[in-house]
């Protein structure tokens, strides 16, 4: 049996409190052990599907629950010891904030990776869902905390790590609704993708990626750019105004900006119950992520430093930026 947590308090819908455990150690896990996990990968399970697979709930006998991520098959021995090496090598990589892995399963043409169960699924289900409305302390906490989680894959994480695929379907949510960032490296597990799966990421992509297809550090900073701007206005990176014609958040957002009108920026369903100068802060760093010059943008680091300085100094400096000059700021963007 399956039990989701209610979207708004995180509280399983069988009553009971979810208990905070220590992390578990990372191992090997057996095909059998994964079919009795997700009552051998029963549609019922299904949690959702990706690019590069489905993903299932799963209950493990100790009662902890799993999300397995079943990829799609691959062919060549080499690339099946690539997996088991590179899933190892992620595995190790630990960050409060990241989703690791738990483990993994190579077996044949099997591929699975185990993740702990995330109770209030993925950020995208919150922003853009009428069932749903993330309060402004929790957006806060979510920006700060997946900043935190990128800045520690790019700058401390052994190997350094490019995220590759930032955007709000892989900012999962623990029962504290604290970021935990997933997917991370799966570019090096997985072949190159085909043009009609490329497409989901498309307004998280910055235009040197777009360009070269070649994934970077500031490739991502650009990505998070894109995603603070999804996180405080609740719209979508791409917006279709008509038939024909298509427009990126940040080509929304940044008239707005000179224009000073913040309360129009702000996701409306907030309701005005959210704090100006954080707003404003947010909006202003998204904006300085998401240029299309990539020497032009923000190390993750600084974007932590940048997210948590509340200083008037700071803001000020923000402000100053010639991207938020009228005159030129436009030309920077596009
Ligand atoms: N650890 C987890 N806990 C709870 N739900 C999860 C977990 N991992 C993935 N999911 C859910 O499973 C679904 C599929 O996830 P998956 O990561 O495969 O795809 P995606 O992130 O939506 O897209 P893509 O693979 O293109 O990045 C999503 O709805 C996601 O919210």
């Amino acid at each position: 049996m399956r039990f989701f947590s209610c979207l708004c308090c995180g509280k399983r819908s069988d009553g009971k409190k979810k208990v905070k455990k220590t992390e578990p150690s990372w191992r090997e896990f057996t095909p059998k052990e994964l079919q009795a996990a997700t009552n051998s990968f029963n549609y019922d399970n299904k949690l959702g599907e990706g690019r590069f697979g489905s993903v299932y709930w799963g209950q493990l006998p100790d009662g902890s629950q799993i999300a397995v991520k079943r990829l799609k098959a691959q062919s060549s021995c080499r690339e099946e010891i690539n997996f088991a090496v590179e899933v190892n090598l992620l595995g190790g990589i630990r960050h409060k904030n990241l989703l690791s892995a738990r483990g993994y399963c190579a077996e044949g043409q099997e591929r699975l990776i185990v993740y702990e169960y995330m109770p209030n699924l993925s950020l995208v289900s919150h922003l853009h869902s009428s069932e749903s409305l993330l309060d402004w302390t929790r957006r806060m906490n979510i920006a700060v905390t997946s900043a935190q989680a990128i800045a520690y894959l790019h700058h401390h994480a052994t190997p350094r790590v490019v995220h590759g695929d930032v955007r709000a379907s892989n900012v999962l949510l623990d029962s504290e609704f604290e970021a935990r960032i997933t997917d991370f490296g799966y570019g090096k597990l997985m072949p190159e993708e085909d043009g009609a799966t490329k497409t989901k990421n498309i307004g998280y992509l910055s235009p040197e990626c777009v360009e070269s297809g070649r994934e970077s550090s500031s490739g991502d900073v650009y990505s998070f750019g894109v995603l603070l701007l999804e996180l405080v206005t609740g719209k979508r990176p791409v917006e279709r105004l008509n038939q024909t014609m298509k427009r990126g958040i940040t080509e929304w957002v940044l008239p707005l900006v000179y224009e000073k009108k913040y309360g129009e920026i702000v996701d409306q369903r907030l309701n005005g119950k959210y704090v100006d100068k954080e707003l404003k802060r947010v909006v202003l760093i998204g904006l300085m992520c998401a240029q299309s010059e990539p020497e032009k943008r923000p190390t993750m680091s600084e974007v932590v430093e940048m997210l948590m300085n509340e200083s008037k100094e700071k803001m000020a400096y923000l402000e100053g930026i010639p991207l938020f000059n009228k005159k030129n700021g436009s030309e920077i963007l596009s």
